[in-house]
């Protein structure tokens, strides 16, 4: 597949990855980017995961036509990506591997047989390498998301290849919207590193960008300005859109009725949008997600042994792992005899920047009654106030 007259696509889809990452649901599957530059120094721009040897192989020896690679770089060493680096060394001995110093580190750990000799270029931050008429320049990303990441700028075509920025869950054999499953991505792997993506976004905003090649996702080539947006609002952890998300967890449905009962209360209001999520039996990242995005959150949960339910402490951990700021919470916790749902999650927030709490909550005890209905009125008001 072509990306421009010599850059051409060599990755593969993953239809058969049950979870990715070892947690995140891939209804539409995974595709592992990989990149051939053709010109004097032919270059190939990182490997795919360890299940598609062969047709990755087999894709790189059709671009190739019999010719040999230069330079193999390795912009990150998350095995997804760097999976193949001993065996396309085995296949195409020959070929450099450049890399920065922190990936040839990890690179001698996760390949300890591999012995590359001088077959080694070890760049720094801001060096260029010339392939011809191609020159790369390397620009070192650290922690977005692994501290070895770095990313590399193609200058004759414009191209940035971005490592896991501006990736997506999803093979490229199936359509679906970016926004979407780029959000799930972002807020799910790259989430706690605003800061370093805030820095990278700098770094990219001096150069000149046509076209976008990740290592997940589609190539990008129209409207970057798009995309470039989505991140930096995802990476300073800005309100996307206005919205509240109900997060509850509820064994014997009282918990759940008061949910639903205030996102019904929300949706006669006018709320531009309210998301429902039943924590024990969605798809968690996509809560995470959705509370990303909209500015508001309500957090219900009955009381469970002295502690909010196990389904909350593992929701609140989530966010509170990937530094959820800027966002205002209410809560309904319920308990039979002395609830304290409430006041454990809000301590799980302790240090969270710029968290403002509702002044209406809600407190059941088992069951729902007028004056719970009244606090949920009360709730939804300053809700969308
Ligand atoms: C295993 C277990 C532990 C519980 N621990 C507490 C508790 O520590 N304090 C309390 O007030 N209620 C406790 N409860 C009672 C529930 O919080 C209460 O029945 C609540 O109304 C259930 O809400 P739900 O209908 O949404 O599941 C516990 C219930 C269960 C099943």
């Amino acid at each position: 597949m072509f990306i421009t007259d010599s850059i051409f696509y060599v990755g593969v889809n993953d239809h058969q990855v049950d979870l990715f990452e070892g947690q995140y649901d891939v209804p539409n599957g995974m595709a592992y980017n990989s990149y051939v530059i053709m010109d004097e120094k032919i270059t190939v721009m990182d490997t795919v995961d360890a299940h598609f040897t062969e047709e990755w192989l087999g894709n790189i020896a059709k671009v190739l036509d019999g010719k040999k690679p230069s330079y193999l770089v390795v912009q990150h060493m998350e095995p997804d990506h760097a999976a193949n680096i001993h065996n396309f060394m085995k296949a195409y001995p020959e070929t450099t591997v450049v890399a920065n110093a922190k990936t040839f580190g990890m690179m001698k750990n996760f390949f300890p047989d591999m012995e590359l000799g001088d077959q080694k270029l070890e760049v720094k931050n801001g060096e260029s390498l010339s392939l011809g008429t191609h020159t790369l320049t390397f620009v070192f990303a650290p922690m977005v998301h692994w501290p070895e990441v770095m990313v590399t700028y193609e200058s004759t075509e414009k191209v940035l290849f971005s490592a896991d920025g501006f990736g997506k869950f999803g093979a490229l054999d199936v359509e679906e919207d970016w926004d979407c499953e780029a959000r799930r991505y972002y807020i799910g792997i790259v989430g706690k590193y605003g800061a370093p993506v805030q820095t990278l976004l700098k770094k990219a905003a001096a150069l000149d960008i046509q076209i976008i090649c990740p290592l997940h996702g589609p190539v990008l080539t129209e409207d970057l300005g798009h995309y470039i947006e989505k991140y930096d609002i995802w990476s300073s952890y800005k309100v996307e859109s206005e919205g509240v998300v109900i997060a509850y967890a509820s064994v014997y449905g009282n918990t759940k009725k008061a949910a639903e009962i205030l996102a019904q209360k929300l949706e006669e209001k006018g709320c531009p949008k309210v998301s429902l999520f039943d924590l024990a039996r969605c798809d968690m990242a996509e809560a995470v997600e959705d509370s990303f995005r909209y500015g508001k959150l309500v957090l219900a949960s009955l009381t469970y042994n002295g502690e909010a339910f196990p389904f909350m402490r593992t929701f609140v951990d989530e966010l509170v792992e990937r530094n959820y700021q800027n966002r205002t919470i209410g809560i309904i916790e319920n308990g039979s005899w002395a609830p304290m749902a409430g006041k454990v999650i809000k301590a799980k927030f302790e240090k969270s920047k710029n968290i403002t709490w509702l002044e209406n909550n809600c407190t059941i005890m088992s069951a729902v009654k007028d004056e719970n209905i009244q606090q949920l009125e009360a709730m939804a008001e300053e809700l969308c106030k």
